[in-house]
């Protein structure tokens, strides 16, 4: 690899600058992917890009996944779960080990890391602050909840004291049952509730492809209909539909810029908001 000169690195920062001033002061709401955290090293170069982001002034919202996390612990106990339009078909059982899982071990495990790497983080679950309000969303799907309110107060109090708020997808019905919310749905109710510059959900694939094994076949740029066609055709399938189809409704709420990058990648977040190079799929409205 080519050395970078001193007045690079320096031109690299200078050329930062309107991308800085964009989002100076602006709230950008980034879902992170539990199939994107695949090992230490690149969780930490994640979140210390989540902590630059804070530094220069950007108002992070930091909404995770744990699929995988909830995957392991569920075969541990003999659990096998059944997905349904790529949600996971929640029983009480289940419902227990997702809270456990996102709101205590993955929740906790990222608030840490950022606190390591000189960040101020406080992790948030959707019961706090009565934070994600939902009501049960349908009855083959069981405890998922679907979303009828955001109680903004808890993220704004953070974000005005400088936190970076680390929100997992558990929700309240208000009459003390937990609900399991798909992170990436959370993440965009959360971004338009916000009225959000930007929502970048991190997923392990480098955005929505005609064909997932392979990279040449990105869409860069995915209208409303489009996203339709793709989905009706089956392209876009698992994971993929409800991602898609918040990201959409994120546009539809009047959040301003709307992504899928991949999280493996290693930077792709400062890439994708500091340069003018344009990495994974952007959603627009026509
Ligand atoms: N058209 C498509 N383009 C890209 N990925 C797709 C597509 N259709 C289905 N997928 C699948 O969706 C997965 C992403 O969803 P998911 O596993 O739920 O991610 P995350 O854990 O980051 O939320 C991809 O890894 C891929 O296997
Ligand atoms: C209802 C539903 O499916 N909830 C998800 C919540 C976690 C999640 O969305 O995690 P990823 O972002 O890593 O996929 C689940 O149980 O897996």
């Amino acid at each position: 690899m080519q050395a970078v000169s001193n007045a690079q690195k320096a031109r690299i920062l200078r050329d930062a600058l309107p991308y800085i001033k964009e989002y100076n002061g602006k709230v950008v709401v980034v879902k992170y992917g539990g199939n994107a955290m695949i090992n230490e090293d690149l969780k930490k170069a994640v979140l210390a890009d989540i902590v630059l982001l804070n530094l220069i002034g950007v108002k992070v919202v930091f909404v995770h996944g744990g699929g995988p996390h909830i995957k392991e612990v569920l075969a541990e106990i003999g659990v096998e779960s059944k997905f349904i339009n790529g949600l996971r078909v929640t029983d009480e059982k289940t419902m227990k080990v997702v809270q456990m899982v996102l709101a205590g071990q993955v929740n906790k495990d990222l608030v840490n890391l950022l606190g390591d790497l000189g960040g101020k983080a406080i992790g948030l679950c959707g019961i706090d602050g009565q934070m994600i309000q939902v009501e049960q969303q349908d009855k083959e799907l069981g405890l998922v909840g679907k979303i009828t309110k955001i109680d903004t107060a808890l993220i704004e109090d953070s974000l005005a004291n400088g936190y970076i708020p680390v929100i997992s997808s558990v929700g309240t019905d208000g009459h003390g049952q937990s609900y399991n919310i798909n992170a990436d749905t959370a993440a965009a109710e959360i971004a338009g509730a916000l009225q959000a510059e930007c929502m970048i959900s991190m997923t392990n694939i480098d955005g929505v492809l005609r064909d997932p094994a392979d990279p040449s076949t990105l869409f860069h740029c995915l209208t409303m209909a489009q996203v339709e066609s793709l989905t009706e055709e089956g392209i876009i399938a698992g994971g993929m539909i409800p991602k898609v189809s918040c990201c959409t409704d994120a546009i539809k709420a009047g959040v301003k810029r709307v992504f899928i990058i991949n999280g493996t990648v290693p930077h792709a977040i400062l890439i994708e908001m500091l340069t003018e190079e344009g990495l994974g799929t952007m959603f627009v409205e026509a």
